[in-house]
């Protein structure tokens, strides 16, 4: 038999599995990893984060993935090379946290990794049914293994297109297993590129978990800061803070088809990008010059009313809510100051829930694989509109 499925029905065997998950958004900073103890599956699964960094890219490797990124005309030889690429990054910045760390990769089970986006096109986001919901991570998980000698689970989005999904939000898998309550009914908002949240019913009330994209958090921000100012991002929402929403820009932005749709649905900066800014900006047919500080803050303010407009249409009837926050938009000043203002008393950092709101996603993603190397599939048959299915590929290092 061969040695690697040999280790593999040996790791899916154990009481517990260390295991890298790995998490590269759409802000393109940097790759997060968090090592993870798991034990057990389902709903019985005890996760420990033992670490988590991110590893910030390089503005080189930025470059390069901009190239292709939410682009509907790219080169293909680009997108062909960074496809191994990725991969080859990823395995260096995962070596090189585990040298830091003082751990030998020879201890680590496996890595669930999920690669990095560069186009979502579900056919409610394309508007053409000719094709199916498709969407593409790149970071090839045969590199993964054979780089660090670690059985690899990657590109676990295929597997939910396949099974009638739109290969996103998965975070209500995980939500679902680890963060379910008795006591609440719990929003557990994430705030990267794209806002998504998901919905855990209080355990016991019959009502049914859920997960949906709601638009952008931090991508249009991110966007245009880079844009004029070749920053990253609004740092402490600086430029935003110092400017003022302009009521008339963020109607037209909030009027997007996109926002009314009924839940669960998925989006990507393939809508949400300066193209859509710009054609707002010209439908207000005025001659009013808008400062940056100004665009900013009606940015900020489009991102928040976007999150308050769902969360408020999700909860709709219910008493007992708690929205627990977790991304890179929770270090976002303005926009929690607009999220604390809408549900008082009710939003909070993720960390309450026990688990590093930056490491949130990363952390899933090593359930995920958790799950498929050791759990059963009816383990998640309960979450409305997505398939039950276990998710990622298995790659060998031999
Ligand atoms: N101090 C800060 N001030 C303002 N914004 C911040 C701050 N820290 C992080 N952010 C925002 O959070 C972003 C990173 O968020 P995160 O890492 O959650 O995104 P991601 O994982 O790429 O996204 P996604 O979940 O959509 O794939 C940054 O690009 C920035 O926009
Ligand atoms: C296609 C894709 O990469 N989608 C991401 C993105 O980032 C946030 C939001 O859009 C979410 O739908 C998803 O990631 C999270 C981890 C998810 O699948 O739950």
């Amino acid at each position: 038999m061969n040695k690697s499925i040999v280790k593999l029905a040996k790791i899916s065997q154990k009481e517990e599995r260390l295991i890298i998950g790995l998490m590269s958004g759409t802000s393109l900073d940097g790759l997060d990893i968090a090592l993870c103890r798991i034990a057990g599956s389902g709903t019985s699964t005890e996760l420990s984060l033992l670490h988590f960094t991110t590893m910030p890219y390089e503005d080189e490797f930025r470059e390069w993935v901009r190239q292709v990124f939410a682009k509907r005309e790219i080169d293909h030889q680009v997108l062909c090379g960074l496809n191994a690429y990725v991969a080859e990054v990823h395995a260096r910045l995962i070596l090189d946290a585990l040298t830091e760390w003082g751990i030998d990769p020879e201890e680590i089970d496996a890595i669930a990794s999920h690669g990095q986006t560069v186009f979502h096109a579900p056919q409610s986001l394309t508007g053409d049914n000719r094709l199916p919901n498709s969407t593409l991570q790149i970071g090839d998980g045969d590199h993964f293994a054979v780089r660090t000698g670690i059985i690899t689970l990657s590109d676990f989005r295929q597997k939910h297109l396949a099974a009638g999904g739109e290969g996103a939000p998965l975070a209500a898998y995980g939500d679902y297993l680890l963060f379910s309550s008795p006591d609440e009914h719990r929003i557990l908002l994430n705030i990267g590129g794209i806002s998504n949240f998901t919905f855990l019913p209080q355990v016991g009330t019959g009502l049914e978990a859920y997960a949906t994209d709601l638009g952008p958090g931090n991508t249009m921000m991110n966007q245009y800061i880079f844009h004029h100012f070749g920053k990253e991002m609004d740092l402490d929402a600086e430029l935003a803070l110092s400017g003022k929403a302009d009521p008339n820009l963020l109607k037209r932005l909030i009027s997007h088809n996109f926002l009314a749709l009924p839940f669960p649905k998925t989006t990507g900066p393939e809508l949400f990008n300066l193209d859509y800014l710009s054609l707002c900006l010209e439908d207000l047919h005025s001659n009013q010059d808008f400062s940056h500080a100004d665009i900013m803050a009606t940015l900020n303010t489009f991102s928040a009313e976007t999150m308050i407009e769902g969360i408020k249409r999700a909860i709709e009837g219910l008493e007992n809510i708690k929205v627990y926050v977790s991304g890179g938009g929770l270090h976002n000043p303005m926009l929690m100051e607009q999220l604390k203002a809408a549900f008082p008393n009710a939003v909070s950092s993720f960390l309450q829930l026990g688990l590093d709101p930056d490491a949130k996603e990363a952390c899933l993603f090593a359930v995920l694989a958790n799950e498929t190397l050791a759990g059963d599939p009816n383990n998640v048959t309960s979450i409305k509109d997505s398939p039950a299915v276990s998710m990622g590929k298995i790659s060998l290092p031999y």
